[in-house]
């Protein structure tokens, strides 16, 4: 009997801090990141067929690969069994929330279901943030992003916004000064985490701002919204956020950012 088609959640992946202390001989950096998942993001379709398939639809679908290049495609070819995959694009693509990367591993997770196997090729050779996207919830992400420790954190209350620029993710790690940057102090137990954020940092943001001004930009917006508790950039950018003390100061925030700036992508979300 032909298993059933699944469909999936790709949550946005945001890296709240990203800081990045080394550089391996290959060329791939040493990152010390905590990152949360947000209830904004992409959705996957993935249903056995004779042949494989790939159909990008949704809001953000202009541009994203429809064929072997698209990482939902990556992820289930090596399981041997044809499928047709619909992904419904919300998320930026190219904006640092890791949309590549959480598409891939809700694609992982539904091939998983289909043929009750895990994936026959290591996730983290899909990418970098594969391994912590297919975990799917908080999480300290070490090493090149494969060594992670699942965190317990109450869910934060943010606005994500996009100015419509895509960075590419090689060219702001050229472009970082220093390499060997100092790692996160250890989580509080208890204490404030928006206070302990503000003490860390993302040391792609200086690299990425050079490249893209408008990311200084995005970033004072967010900063002028009434009740913002702290505003930085996720990944590689450009996509930054700002937390907010609710879920209602968090959406009516989104509301002022995206009248000022109706060509932005502006989402208020809940992290988790
Ligand atoms: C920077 C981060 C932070 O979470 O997020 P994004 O900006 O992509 O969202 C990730 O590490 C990105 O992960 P991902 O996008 O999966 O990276 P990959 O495809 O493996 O690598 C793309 C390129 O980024 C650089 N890269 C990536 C990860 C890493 N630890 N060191 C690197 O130097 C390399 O130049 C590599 O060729
Ligand atoms: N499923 C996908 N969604 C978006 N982009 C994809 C996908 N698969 C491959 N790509 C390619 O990967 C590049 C990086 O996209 P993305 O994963 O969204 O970046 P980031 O991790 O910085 O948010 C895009 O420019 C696109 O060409």
């Amino acid at each position: 009997m032909t298993p059933p088609a699944t469909d999936g959640f790709a949550p946005a992946k945001v890296n709240l801090s990203l800081h990045v202390t080394g550089q391996r001989a290959d060329g791939y950096h040493l990152l010390d990141s905590l990152v949360m998942f947000a209830d904004v993001g992409d959705r996957v379709t993935v249903a056995p067929a004779p042949v494989m398939s790939l159909r990008v639809t949704g809001p953000r679908a202009a541009g994203v690969p429809e064929d072997a290049r698209n990482l939902c495609w990556k992820a289930a070819e090596p399981f041997g069994l044809p499928v047709a995959i619909t992904l419904d694009k919300h998320l930026p693509a190219a904006a640092g929330i890791g949309g590549g990367s959480s598409d891939a591993a809700a694609v992982l997770r539904a091939m998983e279901a289909l043929t009750g196997r895990p994936s026959p090729m290591p996730v983290a050779r899909l990418g970098a943030d594969v391994p912590v996207c297919l975990l799917g919830r908080a999480a300290r992400m070490r090493g090149i992003g494969a060594d992670i420790q699942p965190l317990e954190i109450a869910p934060l209350h943010a606005v994500l916004v996009n100015p419509g620029v895509a960075v590419s993710t090689p060219e702001v790690f050229r472009a970082l000064a220093r390499k060997d940057n100092p790692a996160m102090t250890d989580l509080p137990w208890n204490a404030d985490l928006t206070a302990w954020l503000a003490a860390q940092r993302n040391d792609l943001e200086p690299p990425a701002r050079a490249l893209q001004p408008v990311i200084g930009t995005v970033l004072e917006a967010l900063g002028a919204c009434a009740g913002v508790r702290l505003v930085r950039m996720s990944g590689s950018g450009a996509t930054c956020f700002g937390l907010f003390e609710s879920r209602a100061v968090a959406d009516s925030a989104a509301q002022d950012l995206r009248r000022g700036n109706p060509d932005w992508w502006v989402r208020a979300c809940t992290l988790s």
